[in-house]
C-alpha cells in the first residue's frame, strides 16, 4: 500500500504539456530557446547535457549546448553568458554545475540576466523565492520538480512537518523555502545536525539530499511518511542509488521516489517547463 511515486510517468506528463505550450508557441512563429553551457567532460555530466538536449528536441525546444575545455578563463565564460543574454534566440541559460576548480560558478549564475535564469540560481530570483514574493519567477529546477510530485498526491500538506536533509544553493536551500512557501513546518538539516534521526524521524515529508548513499534507514523514517529521494549515488557494483535505503524505507513510507525513476527525470522535465514559461514571460512583456 506504499505509493511508489513514478517519476518518469509525471516527466512524461508533464513534457506532453510543454510539447503542446510549444506547439501553441509555433503557431505564432515562437520557438523557445535554451542554451547550456558545460565546462569539461564530466561523464556524468555529459550524460545530464546529453538527456536535456534530446528531451528539448522532441519537446520543439531549440536546444544549444557550448562545451568548453577545462581550461577555459573565467573571461570567456562570462562572454558566452553575455552573448547569449544578449541573444534573443535564447529564452533560458543554464550553466552545468559544478564547475572545475579555479572558476568562480557564482559569479558565472550572477552574470546570467535573471529573466533568462531557467536554473533559478541568480540571487534576485532565489530572493523572490524567500520572500514568497509575487511571481512568475524561476525557481531551481529539481525542488520545483518535487514539488509538483508532491501535488500529484492530492494530499493536504499545510501544517505538515517537513524536514529537508541537505542545505545546497540548488536543492536544500530552495527546497526549504518552497516548502515553507506551501504553508508546511519546515526543518533544515545538515552534517552539524544534532541527532539527525530523530528529526528525520518527525517529518511528514523527507526530502534527502545530501550525496551519502543510503544514509536514510527504516527506523529513521515516521510510518506513512512522504520521502522524496534527491541522491544520484553509485553503490559498491557502481549501480545508480539514492540516499534513502528503498528496499528497506518502503515497507514504512506512505510514498517513495525511486532511484533512478524519480526525482531525475523530474528535474529535467521541470527544466523545458521553466525555458517554455520564461519564453512566455518574455513574449507577454513584449520582450523580443
Ligand atoms: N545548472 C545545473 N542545473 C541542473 O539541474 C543540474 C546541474 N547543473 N548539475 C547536475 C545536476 C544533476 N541533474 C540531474 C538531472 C537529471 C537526472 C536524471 O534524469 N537521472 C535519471 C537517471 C540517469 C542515469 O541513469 O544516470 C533518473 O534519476 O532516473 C539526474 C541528475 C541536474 N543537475
Amino acid at each position: 500500500m506504499t505509493t511508489i511515486i513514478d517519476g518518469r510517468q509525471l516527466a512524461r506528463e508533464l513534457n506532453a504539456k510543454t510539447q503542446q505550450r510549444v506547439a501553441q508557441l509555433a503557431q505564432r512563429g515562437i520557438t523557445p530557446g535554451l542554451a547550456v553551457i558545460i565546462v569539461g567532460t564530466d561523464p556524468a555530466s555529459s550524460i545530464y547535457v546529453r538527456n536535456k538536449h534530446k528531451k528539448a528536441g522532441q519537446l520543439g525546444i531549440r536546444s544549444v549546448v557550448r562545451t568548453f575545455s577545462p581550461t577555459v578563463s573565467q573571461t570567456e565564460l562570462l562572454a558566452a553568458v553575455a552573448e547569449y543574454n544578449a541573444d534573443p534566440t535564447i529564452d533560458g541559460i543554464l550553466v552545468q554545475s559544478p564547475l572545475p576548480a579555479g572558476l568562480d560558478e557564482r559569479a558565472v549564475f550572477d552574470a546570467i540576466a535573471p529573466e533568462k535564469d531557467v536554473d533559478g540560481f541568480h540571487p534576485l530570483n532565489t530572493g523572490k523565492l524567500f520572500g514568497n514574493l509575487p511571481g512568475p519567477y524561476p525557481v531551481s529546477c529539481t525542488p520545483q520538480g518535487i514539488m509538483t510530485m508532491l501535488k500529484s498526491l492530492h494530499q493536504p500538506l499545510a501544517g505538515k512537518r517537513a524536514v529537508v536533509v541537505g542545505r545546497s544553493n540548488i536543492v536544500g536551500r530552495p527546497m526549504a523555502a518552497l516548502l515553507l512557501n506551501a504553508n508546511l513546518v519546515v526543518t533544515v538539516a545538515h552534517r552539524y545536525a544534532q541527532d539527525l534521526r530523530a528529526l528525520t524521524k518527525t517529518a511528514d515529508v523527507l526530502v534527502v539530499a545530501t550525496g551519502i548513499t543510503h544514509l536514510i534507514k527504516a527506523a529513521d523514517v515516521k510510518p506513512g511518511a512522504i520521502v522524496i529521494d534527491v541522491g544520484m549515488d553509485r553503490d559498491a557494483q557502481g549501480k545508480l542509488t539514492g540516499d534513502v535505503d528503498f528496499d528497506a524505507v518502503s515497507p514504512v513510507a506512505g510514498a517513495i521516489t525511486p532511484v533512478p525513476g524519480g526525482v531525475g527525470p523530474m528535474t529535467i522535465a521541470t527544466l523545458m517547463q521553466q525555458t517554455v514559461d520564461l519564453c512566455e514571460w518574455r513574449e507577454q512583456r513584449g520582450n523580443n
